[in-house]
């Protein structure tokens, strides 16, 4: 009895002592992250009202109940910075759900943080977990710098303006497949989520030039496109400021599930690959990701050493993760700029008109032709400026990702009056949305003008150096830029020739009636979270046949 009343007691003593330690643990935590910031208002830095209790939460929670429900975090933080014109930046105190950050909105310390000073090659730490169920691991966006070095050298090669139109007429293919099924829709005639197919037909656009393979996910059921994208919808973007999103039980499952389905798919694919070499010879390398990273690991043998028998255990994990990280970023995003361009056509039928105009000029009055035409001549694809031009002003307005690193003790960053701010301990957000509708550098920042890249430097509308970036800038850049262009390019010359694209809010809101904000800058499209940034209700559109 007594041992059993002793066994009670050191049990209480023990949750006594865990309960009181995490709580001074917390309590400790919160009291540096807030006297921090302290110090920080006492000197005059910019940043919202600062409570000693909440941080910035009620400043953010202030902005936030003036916007729609699943707004993008850009659009929200983004606001907020632009209050600070004269510095272009703010500082923000999230804990407990996030390290401190500088919200970055001017191209003046962009350019510090990325091209340079010693933080261009930092990220924050804090990305790992973020990307770990998307790339299974480490990839080229959050490995060491010393780690990452070698990889993106020989990725670079891969993504070489003469390495990219050979992936042209593959690009066109699928684009044929992605027409087809809108005018399947055209002729239905239903409001369909235009986002939620262009996702499928980006998938299988990156997948030609990953895998060299064809993922037919635009038609049906694909084991890796399906299980990425299911990855992707357990994610979310604010999953660490949304506790059911994070800590729900089935989750673990699911993207341990989705996980193996991935590299099972991506490992049959390397071995398939790699097999292939052994029994040809290196001709049969194509110029996608995979065989790029095979090729690297048969070149690391050290010299006169015998044909290694089989792929690496150790190579075989980290190109698993890298694809992942390709096949990630290299279909949410682009799905997106896609969408918004035939946005931003159907709201400027100017444009529209115009950039019809170039593709008959560059294509010849037979738009029919204009597939085999790119296919067979892919360079033509850089003939297009007012094409080009409309992309460029689209990204400006709907940039889908923003440029991110991690403060250093002793960096500064330096506003264009010459104030320092100091980057330890924080972490900086360039927040392109922010950037690029910010009226400081640009001249009628909300409005849709794609002759500002036709004008010259005298011009008013000229852009100011720096302040268009939503592929970043600098050595950790956007690897996929050059891709993304040939892309989008390839698909509005292919899908003008023949369909009209106009969003259906009107129609799907008396489908699904909801209340609340519905509207941001006059749009109805605005960005929300859904990993990367995408149009509200993944656009709802109507397709009809060119007249
Ligand atoms: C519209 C489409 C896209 C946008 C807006 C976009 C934007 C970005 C941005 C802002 C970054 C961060 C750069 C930085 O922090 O400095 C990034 C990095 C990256 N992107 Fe993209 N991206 C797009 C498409 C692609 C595509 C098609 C691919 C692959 C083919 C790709 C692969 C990557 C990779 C691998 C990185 C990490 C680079 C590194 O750290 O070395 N992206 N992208």
């Amino acid at each position: 009895m007594q041992t059993e009343n002793l066994g009670v007691s050191s049990l209480v003593a023990v949750l006594y002592t865990a309960c009181v330690g995490t709580f001074l643990y917390v309590f400790f935590k919160g009291w540096r992250a807030r006297s921090a910031f302290v110090k920080l208002r006492k000197q005059g830095m910019p940043m919202p009202p600062h409570s000693l209790i909440f941080g910035h939460l009620l400043a953010i929670k202030k902005v936030l109940d003036s916007l729609p429900t699943g707004i993008h975090m850009v659009v929200t933080f983004g606001s907020i910075s632009r209050k600070f014109p004269k510095s272009g930046f703010c500082y923000l105190d999230l804990w407990p759900f996030g390290v401190p950050f500088m919200i970055v909105t001017s191209p003046t310390m962009a350019i510090q943080a990325t091209q340079q000073s010693d933080l261009m090659l930092l990220r924050p730490e804090e990305l790992k977990p973020w990307f770990a169920p998307l790339t299974g691991g480490e990839s080229l966006f959050d490995m060491s710098v010393e780690a990452w070095k070698p990889w993106r050298a020989m990725f670079n090669l891969g993504f070489s303006a003469a390495n990219l139109l050979t992936h042209v007429p593959g690009l066109v293919d699928e684009t044929l497949v992605y027409r087809e099924i809108l005018a399947e829709h055209a002729k239905k005639g239903d409001v369909f989520q235009l986002d939620k197919i262009t996702l499928r037909f980006t998938m299988d656009l990156i997948g030609r030039s990953v895998l060299n393979t064809r993922l037919n996910s635009q038609r049906g059921w694909n084991p890796l496109a399906d299980a990425l994208l299911s990855q992707i919808s357990w994610h979310g973007s604010n999953e660490e400021v949304n506790p059911w999103q994070r800590w729900h039980p089935l989750r673990p499952f699911v993207e341990w599930h989705n996980s193996r389905q991935m590299n099972r798919f991506i490992g049959d694919e390397l071995q398939k690959r790699w097999k292939l070499y052994q029994e040809k010879n290196d001709e049969e390398f194509s110029t996608s990701i995979m065989d790029l990273a095979i090729r690297s690991f048969i070149e690391s043998q050290p010299s006169g050493s015998p044909k290694p028998e089989k792929l690496d255990k150790d190579f075989v994990k980290v190109a698993t993760n890298q694809i992942r990280l390709f096949l990630f970023a290299g279909h949410d995003t682009t799905s997106s700029s896609i969408v918004y361009c035939f946005h931003m056509l159907a709201r400027n039928p100017t444009a529209l008109k115009r950039i019809r105009e170039e593709h008959e000029l560059v294509f010849g009055s037979d738009s029919s032709q204009i597939p085999s035409k790119i296919s067979s001549k892919p360079h033509i694809l850089n003939n297009l400026p007012y094409t080009t031009a409309i992309i460029k002003e689209t990204m400006r307005l709907y940039p889908g990702a923003s440029g991110i690193r991690a403060g250093a003790p002793g960096v500064d960053l330096v506003d264009d009056d010459g104030n320092r701010y100091p980057t330890e301990g924080t972490n900086i957000w360039i927040i392109h949305h922010g950037l690029h509708r910010n009226s400081k550098y640009w001249k009628r920042a909300d409005e849709f003008i794609p002759e500002r890249w036709l004008v010259g430097p005298e011009h008013e509308l000229y852009p100011v150096k720096g302040a268009w970036r939503p592929f970043e800038h600098g050595p950790r850049n956007c690897i996929g830029q050059g891709l993304v262009m040939l892309e989008i390019k390839t698909v509005l010359a292919v899908v003008l020739a023949t369909l009209d694209i106009s969003p259906a809010y009107e129609e799907w809101d008396k489908m699904h009636p909801s209340k609340g904000i519905e509207m941001v800058d006059n749009d109805r499209a605005y960005q929300i979270e859904k990993c990367g940034a995408h149009p509200a209700e993944m656009y709802p559109c109507k397709v009809a046949f060119k007249n």
